[in-house]
């Protein structure tokens, strides 16, 4: 690829504020000092390559050492891409695609056969071969009037947790859920400060810092949210932002939904990112009073090395189907490739039969988490069935009891 006078090289600790202004530039961004020093301790940790025009930095793209968690509860290492900045005097001459070949290649060289981030502009990212693997909706609760319920809440005791504590209390139970929902990350103790715990929110700076909410002892669940006081001659409640609830239960949800309700001098409580299966949305008594928003791709998932994607998730059916799969920019996923698994044993090899389905790797991301069924996609004119009943197959063989999630941003 021709990028004229800029070549690529790894960024330097020495770099990182240059990095960080160049991210600023393109973002529109004036971080606090607090702020600042915290992106820098996180890209610190992260790979972090930079496009050079001479000793001018132009371009920046960085990745968090993640794993994430997969269909069937395996984890597989899947660099979380971030900070991709190009200076607007070096726009639309291929500086990100050069820097995303490199970020694939170092993912190929890790040993990473995923690779995800979440996008700033939805339609930048399919052309490398990103999907939307997950979804998240923003769930509304006009929490004016007492929170309906058609279950009974756990009544066992709430406790307002230290923040201090929070990476030590919480992070093995969240570690617990990741098995069951593919789309999760594993955070470390540094990630529950730097990310859950930071004293400002960055979207909303009149929001308080975080609380933190648990639910019974042994942990049966817990609410991670912030508040904000009403406008009342504005007639604009309090808001209760819910950045996280987990729980064992649907009464202990429940306990923890009441509790975000009942919260004094507010009156909506609104969660942002909730996993598309959230049993509140059923065991709320009046869907007026709970409202989905919206629904947004979560994390777009990139499958660097199909097969070993592919190899690394559970299959729910038996399933035997070829694939005649395209990828312009990771050519040694492309062919027509034989898949025979089941919940006992996996193979995808090279073969000459003619395809049963034909798509693009960025459908493959998207199918690959189960979030959207392949059938959907054939439905959308986007993935060709050339044998009837070869996506329903597919589809069953994918499938997860739970809908795929994540949590965290980055
Ligand atoms: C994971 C994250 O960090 S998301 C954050 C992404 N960053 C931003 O949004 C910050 C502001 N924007 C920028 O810094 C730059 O415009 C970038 C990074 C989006 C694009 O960088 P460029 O070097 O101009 O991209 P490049 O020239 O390699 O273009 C690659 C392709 O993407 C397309 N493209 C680039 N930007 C956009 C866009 N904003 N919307 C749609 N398509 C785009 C180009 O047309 C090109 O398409 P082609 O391959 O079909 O010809």
């Amino acid at each position: 690829m021709n990028i004229g006078s800029v070549s690529l090289r790894d960024v330097p600790e020495s770099d990182i504020e240059r990095a960080l202004a160049l991210a600023c530039l393109v973002f529109h961004e004036s971080p606090d000092d607090e702020r600042r020093e915290q992106q820098q301790r996180t890209l610190s940790g992260c790979l972090r390559i930079g496009a050079y025009d001479g000793e001018e930095l132009v371009g920046f793209a960085a990745a968090h050492p993640f794993t994430v968690s997969v269909p069937g509860g395996g984890d597989l290492s899947c660099p979380g891409l971030s900070y991709v900045s190009v200076a607007p005097t070096h726009r639309r001459r291929g500086v990100l695609s050069a820097m995303m070949a490199e970020l694939f290649a170092r993912c190929a060289g890790q040993g990473a056969p995923l690779a995800a981030l979440w996008a700033s502009e939805a339609s930048i990212y399919g052309r490398f071969g990103f999907g939307p693997g997950t979804y998240g909706a923003t769930v509304e609760i006009d929490s004016r009037r007492a929170l309906a319920l058609r279950i009974s809440p756990d009544e066992r005791p709430l406790h307002l947790l230290d923040t201090d504590s929070v990476p030590a209390v919480l992070a093995p139970y969240f570690e617990t859920t990741r098995g069951p929902r593919a789309g999760r990350h594993a955070r470390t103790q540094a990630w529950w400060r730097e990310q859950w715990l930071t004293r400002k929110d960055e979207e909303d700076e009149d929001l308080s810092p975080p609380r933190v909410v648990t639910l019974g002892d042994p942990l049966a669940g817990y609410a991670i949210y912030r508040t904000k006081s009403g406008d009342w001659a504005r007639d604009v409640p309090g808001l209760v932002s819910v950045e996280e609830l987990e729980a064992d239960t649907p009464e202990g949800a429940a306990a923890l939904w009441r509790y975000l309700a009942d919260i004094d001098l507010t009156g909506t409580v609104r969660a942002h990112g909730r996993p598309l299966d959230d049993p509140l949305l059923l065991f709320a008594a009046d869907r007026d009073q709970v409202g989905v928003k919206s629904v947004e791709p979560a994390l777009w998932v990139r499958l660097v090395d199909v097969r070993a994607a592919l190899a690394a998730r559970a299959w729910a059916a038996p399933v035997d189907v070829v694939l005649a799969v395209r990828d312009a920019r990771l050519p040694a996923n492309a062919g027509t490739f034989r898949l025979i698994a089941s919940p006992d044993g996996f193979s995808y090899a090279p073969t000459d039969d003619a395809p049963d389905l034909s798509l693009e790797a960025r459908d493959l991301a998207t199918v690959y988490m189960a979030a959207t069924p392949v059938a959907a996609l054939v439905r959308a004119g986007l993935v060709a069935e050339h044998t009837q009943g070869a996506a329903s197959m597919l589809d069953a063989a994918l499938r997860t009891e739970l809908v795929p999630h994540t949590g965290d941003t980055f």
